[in-house]
């Protein structure tokens, strides 16, 4: 079965209006598929988050939709995580900004209606991982070149709690600590052995296995599902919602600390360097 139906995307136009970054095609009748193209590592800029947050409103108010298939087009990459260059170097406004949107996307995916898949095709640090687990099932490629975790001790920064919650809730409280001190960076066989993705497959087939989940998922009745999504979900969102402010204001004095802003400037360093 074709379930990326090109002849269908007439339908989704009004949602690529003023999209850059981001592409929706119709899957089927319910379902959408996000593509991210952010060239090169498909980083969660602020412009991108905005472009996710306006995409994902649409989405969750037309009723007719009611699956999201998550991925990248970026070969080897889910996402690279926040892009450290909105946060490195930046004036406390533009900080506050970046949060706010990085909340906000957060907040419209783990709450989201629709039935949410991740289809991760490459590697997925820090906030790539945290967009993978506000999804409902992770399909991971099976690359030992890739990988997948919270890393951000491993800048010197520190997930703040909502990363830290979304984790416990996916792998559980012992996992999360180790992984969150450490931060660890885990293979895809080592993602799946603490549950961090929930089904392992080749590369070409991370797609079309993530289609063929949908479908089972889509057999269920959407109430009952949302339902239960929501019992699950709820506590731990509305702790950030009634946060927001306090959590920002953190952010924008943790990040901006001289301290800080030399540690992110070491890891861009860094980066480069592994390139040369
Ligand atoms: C209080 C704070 C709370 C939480 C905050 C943050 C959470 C985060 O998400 S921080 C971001 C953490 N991300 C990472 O640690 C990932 C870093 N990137 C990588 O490990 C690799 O790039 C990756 C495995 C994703 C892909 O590897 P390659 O395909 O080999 O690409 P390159 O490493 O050559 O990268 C190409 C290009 O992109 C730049 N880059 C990579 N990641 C980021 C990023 N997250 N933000 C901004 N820029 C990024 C990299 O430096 C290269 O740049 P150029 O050298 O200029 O080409």
């Amino acid at each position: 079965m074709n379930y990326i139906n090109a002849g269908d995307r007439s339908g989704c136009l009004s949602f690529l209006s003023g999209i850059t970054n981001l592409s929706l095609i119709q899957c089927d009748l319910s379902c959408f598929l996000a593509q991210q193209s952010l060239p090169p590592v498909n980083s969660l800029s602020l412009e991108f988050l905005t472009d996710v947050c306006i995409a994902l409103e649409k989405l969750e108010m037309d009723k007719s939709c009611r699956g999201l298939v998550v991925t990248s087009s970026q070969p080897k990459v889910f996402s690279a995580g926040l892009d450290i260059l909105d946060m490195y170097g930046k004036s406390p406004e533009h900080c506050a900004e970046f949060w706010k949107a990085v909340q906000e996307m957060w907040l419209k995916f783990y709450g989201s209606n629709m039935i949410t898949i991740a289809a991760v095709n490459g590697s997925s640090p820090a906030g790539g991982c945290l967009l993978s687990m506000t999804c409902d099932y992770r399909i991971m490629a099976d690359n030992p070149r890739y990988s997948i975790g919270l890393n951000e001790t491993k800048l010197g920064i520190v997930a703040p709690f909502w990363f830290k919650d979304t984790m416990v809730n996916t792998v559980g409280h012992r996992a999360t600590e180790m992984a969150l001190q450490l931060g660890l960076l885990y293979s895809p066989a080592e993602a799946l052995k603490i549950g961090l993705v929930d089904q392992l497959v080749h590369e070409d087939q991370v797609l079309t296995t993530a289609t063929e989940t949908m479908t089972k998922w889509l057999a269920i009745p959407d109430h009952a599902r949302q339902l239960t999504k929501s019992m699950m979900r709820k506590p731990t969102i509305d702790k950030l919602a009634a946060n927001r402010e306090a959590d920002v204001n953190n952010f924008v004095k943790f990040i901006t600390k001289d301290s800080i802003q030399k540690s992110l400037g070491m890891y861009l360093e860094m980066l480069k360097r592994r390139k040369a």
